[in-house]
Order: structure tokens, then sequence, then C-alpha cells
């Protein structure tokens, strides 16, 4: 029999749902009034409870908190949440946090009953799997994450895999949910067959059902042969529909025809087929006010969301921001050949004050776009986009000389930054100063002799080349390039003209 907790500071409420669940004699009951009364009960051990009930708007201890407590005790524990209409964003927020669904008040107790089995099958079907981390995805590839949010993800991806149910992925754009989607593909048993990614906001409504189920020849205009669709094209493995939320009604009857009949029926054709294909559904929308709004079919969602996946903005899993820029880092290296070695602290302080908007993908973008630019082996503030440091209110001009910059400009292969100040100091017949010191003699290769030997011609060489570096390193920006070469503004306008070169070259 399964134990259940009622929670709700409303007593009629409380008796309300336990006489609903009572009837069909299936569970052993009790109730809790409050959140810290229901804590008490459940820490108490006395019955370990399978589901609880839970009202989210409670005094002493609310229902959100006492979820998060319960998730905290014991994550296993489903927890179902109650909610007034005023605090439908209360409840969104449980169904994040781990609740496995929410009902409106009043409570209709067939609604009630019919989400506590499902509930309980969803549950069932994914225990008893061993879950571990990291997920690889295909060839090796990760899907980074150490926060506590990720590894819930990647238990439930870890389970998920193990079972052959619908999934729905849900989460703003590039948080990864296709990453998900694959790594659930390819750490399943259908690994070695097609994972299919098809976009529904991309496909015009008119080619949706020929796009997916394939048509005969001559079954509409411009039919002029026989197409297999996505159905048929994925047989054995996955079909990843992404955007799940912008596929037109008739399809959404069309597909929820397919997950309960496994059988599919081409355009113009007369035959069924039968579908051994894995759903995995990805979107950014709130099917919940679509459902409400009458754009999205309730019944689909609930055959999408046996159990759902909920991914994190990166806003809220900064933790794992540097772990990322690193591995994008490497991943950049070996695209770009170049070799670059991490990030300056204060490039990195800049990422994690953004907001990402475009999450992982946004981070991704913005660590190869600094992968161009960088002249150094170290990315600086300098090579971050100007869109990132507007919105972040960086100014450059702001940000102090760090050591890492200068001496990273120096090994973009224009000698110490050390010996760049004196040669380029106001003074300028300065010699090496006490820096030179650091030269041993006896590893140096002498002159051959075929080399230009005039000493003043090899030092404004050098002096060019270090300036045309470094202005492409700050982007043609003066104050920045002095400020960060470590050159007086005034010696560096003055080297500028003598060596003719056009700073505005350097802007991009
Ligand atoms: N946890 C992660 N680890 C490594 N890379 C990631 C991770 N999450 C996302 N990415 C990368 O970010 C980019 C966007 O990911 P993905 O396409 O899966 O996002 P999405 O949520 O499906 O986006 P959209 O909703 O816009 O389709 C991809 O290049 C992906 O490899």
């Amino acid at each position: 029999m399964l134990k259940v907790l009622v929670v709700d500071d409303d007593q009629g409420l409380r008796l309300s749902v336990k006489s609903a669940l009572a009837v069909t004699q299936r569970f052993d009951i009790d109730e809790a009034f409050d959140g810290v009364n229901a804590m008490e009960k459940i820490k108490a051990g006395e019955k370990s409870y399978d589901v609880v009930i839970l009202d989210v708007d409670m005094p002493r201890m609310n229902g959100l908190e006492a979820l998060r407590q319960i998730k905290e005790f014991n994550p296993g524990i489903i927890v179902i949440v109650m909610t007034a209409h005023a605090t439908l964003n209360d409840a969104i927020q449980a169904v994040k946090d781990g609740a496995y669904n929410y009902l409106a008040k009043p409570v209709a107790s067939e609604d009630l009953l019919a989400l506590i089995d499902k509930a309980v099958n969803a549950h069932n079907l994914i225990s008893n799997v061993a879950a571990s981390a990291p997920v690889m995805v295909e060839a090796g590839r990760k899907i980074i994450g150490n926060t506590s949010q990720m590894q819930k993800v990647f238990n439930i991806i870890h389970r998920l895999a193990k079972v052959d149910t619908p999934v729905l992925i849900r989460g703003s754009s590039g948080t990864g949910k296709e990453l998900v989607a694959k790594a659930i593909h390819f750490n399943s048993a259908r690994k070695d067959e097609k994972f299919v990614a098809i976009n529904c906001s991309a496909i015009p409504e008119n080619l949706f059902e020929s796009e997916l189920f394939g048509h005969e020849k001559g079954s509409f205009t411009g039919a002029d042969q026989r197409k297999i669709g996505k159905f048929q094209y994925a047989e054995g493995g996955t079909l990843f529909l992404d955007e799940v939320g912008d596929m037109p009604q008739l399809m959404q009857v069309k597909i929820l025809r397919v997950l309960q009949e496994k059988l599919f029926t081409p355009v113009g054709s007369n035959r069924e087929f039968p579908a051994n294909v894995r759903i995995i559904a990805a979107t950014n929308r709130p099917l919940e006010d679509m459902i409400k709004a009458g754009t999205f079919r309730e019944d689909l969602f609930y055959r999408l969301n046996v159990v759902p996946i909920f991914l994190p903005a990166l806003a809220e899993r900064k933790d794992d921001m540097e772990h990322m820029v690193n591995i994008f880092i490497k991943k950049f290296n070996v695209a770009h050949g170049k070799r670059i070695n991490g990030i300056a602290p204060d490039a990195m302080s800049v990422l994690k004050k953004h907001a990402w908007p475009g999450n992982i993908r946004e981070l991704e973008n913005v660590i190869e776009h600094a992968f161009v630019l960088e002249m150094t082996n170290i990315i600086t503030i300098a090579s971050l986009p100007e869109s990132l440091l507007v919105a972040t209110g960086t100014n450059l001009i702001d940000v102090p000389p760090v050591m890492e910059t200068a001496a990273t400009v120096a090994s973009a292969g224009v000698s110490a930054a050390a010996k760049a100040h004196a040669t380029l100091g106001d003074d300028e017949d300065a010699d090496l100063g006490d820096d030179s010191a650091d030269l041993d003699g006896e590893e140096l290769v002498p002159f051959t002799g075929s080399e230009n030997l005039d000493f003043n011609a090899q030092k404004e060489a050098f002096e060019k080349e270090f300036i045309i570096k470094a202005l492409k390193t700050f982007r043609g920006r003066i104050n920045q390039t002095a400020l960060h070469a470590n050159i007086p503004k005034k010696t560096l306008l003055r080297k500028i003209e003598k060596y003719g070169i056009v700073a505005k070259d350097y802007v991009n």
C-alpha cells in the first residue's frame, strides 16, 4: 500500500483530499497541518512516505521550502503540489525544484488519482537503476556540469537511458537541450541506431506531415516521387522533436496517435507502418500556459511529460562557468590551431557578471570570438566582444594593467614585457637595464654575419612589430594599448607616426 502524506493548513481541504484517496483503498493516508509539521512527520521516520501532496501557501513554512527540505531529506519521495491559480508561478517553480507536478485548487479527485498513478509509474520506471556521472554524448563528448543542479540532470539522464519512455526536456534557448537528448540516446540501447533531430519551428505547416511520416508519389502537388519521413529514417533510433511547442495542432494529434499506437501512415498511403522510434521532445515555451490558451494539447503534454528534465539557465549555475570556459578553450585550441592557456582573472570576472540570455551557446560563441582576436596566450578582456563589455558595464579604460596581460603580449612573440618597457620608454636611448642580467650570454647563439647587425635597425624593427601586435590585441585602441603594453601614450603616438602605422586598421 502506498504511504501518502497530505499537507495543508486548511483542514477542510485535507479532509476532502483524504476522502478522495480513501475511496480507492489503495493508500495508507496521513496528514500534516503545515510544512513544519510535515517535516517532523517525515523526519520522524515512523512511516517512509511514498507520496506527499503539498499545499504551497501555508504559514510557518511554505510549500516551496517544505519541498526543498523533503527533497534534501529523501529525493525519492514523490511530491505533488496543490496551488491556487494566483500562485501558478510558485507551482512551476516547485516542478523545477523537483515536484512531480502540480494541481490547481479545487483539486478534482479523478485528476489527483490519475496524477498519483502517473507519478508512481514514472518513479518505478526510473528507480532501481544505478546512476553515475559524468554523462558522455557521442564521440567522447562530455556534458559539462559540476553544480548540484547538473548532477541531478545527469542522474536523470542515466536513468532515462535505461528505459524507453518519451522525454520532455525544458529549458531556455542554449541551455543544452539537444545535447541532453543526444546523451540519453547515446547511452541507451538505441545508441547504434540513428539520432534524428527536427526543429518543429522550421518546418512549414503544409509539409510537416510528409516530413515526419513521408508521402507516396503524387499524394499532393509537388510530390513527384515517394519520400520516406523522419519516422522511417529514424527506425530503431531516437527522434528529437526540438521546439515541440511550435508543432501545428493537427500534427500534435498525429504525434499523439503514434505515441499511443506506435503506428504511422505516410501521406497518401493506405498502409500503416510500425514506429519503433523513441521520442524526445524539447521546448523553451511555457506549455502549461499554451494548454490553458488551447494551443498545445494537454493529452500530448502528459504523454511526453512522463519524466521531465529541466535544464537550468547558465546564470543559475555560474559555478560551472570557469570549468566550461576551460573546456571550450581546449576545444578551440584544437579547432583554431592555437595554444591559449586559460583566461585572465579579470576577464573571468566580466563573464561572471554577465546575465547570459543565450546561455551556454552564447558563452561558447564569446570564447570562440575571443580566440579569433586574442594575440596573447591567455584570453584577456580586450578580446571579449564589445557587446558583452557594454552589457556588463566594463570600461576598458578602468581595467588596471594586469601582469598576465603585459606578460602574455610578450609571449605572443614580442620578447619580454620588461624589455618592451625599456625599449619603448620615453628615453629612446635607454639601454636594456637590469633585465638584461637575465640573459645568459653562454646560451645565446652568436650572429652568423648574414643578419642586419645594426642595433638601431633591429631595435626599430622590433618596436614596429611590437606596436602592431599590441594594437591588434587591443583592437586599435590607443589608450588600451598604451596602458596594457606599458608604453607612455605620448611615446606610443610618436612611434606610430614614426613607423607609419595606422591604428584604425586594427579596429577589428
Ligand atoms: N553542459 C554543457 N556542456 C557542454 N556544452 C554544452 C552544455 N550545454 C550546452 N552546450 C553547448 O551549447 C550549445 C547549445 O546547446 P544545445 O543546442 O543543446 O542547446 P538547446 O537548449 O537545444 O538550444 P535551442 O533551444 O536554442 O535549440 C551547443 O554547442 C552545446 O554543445
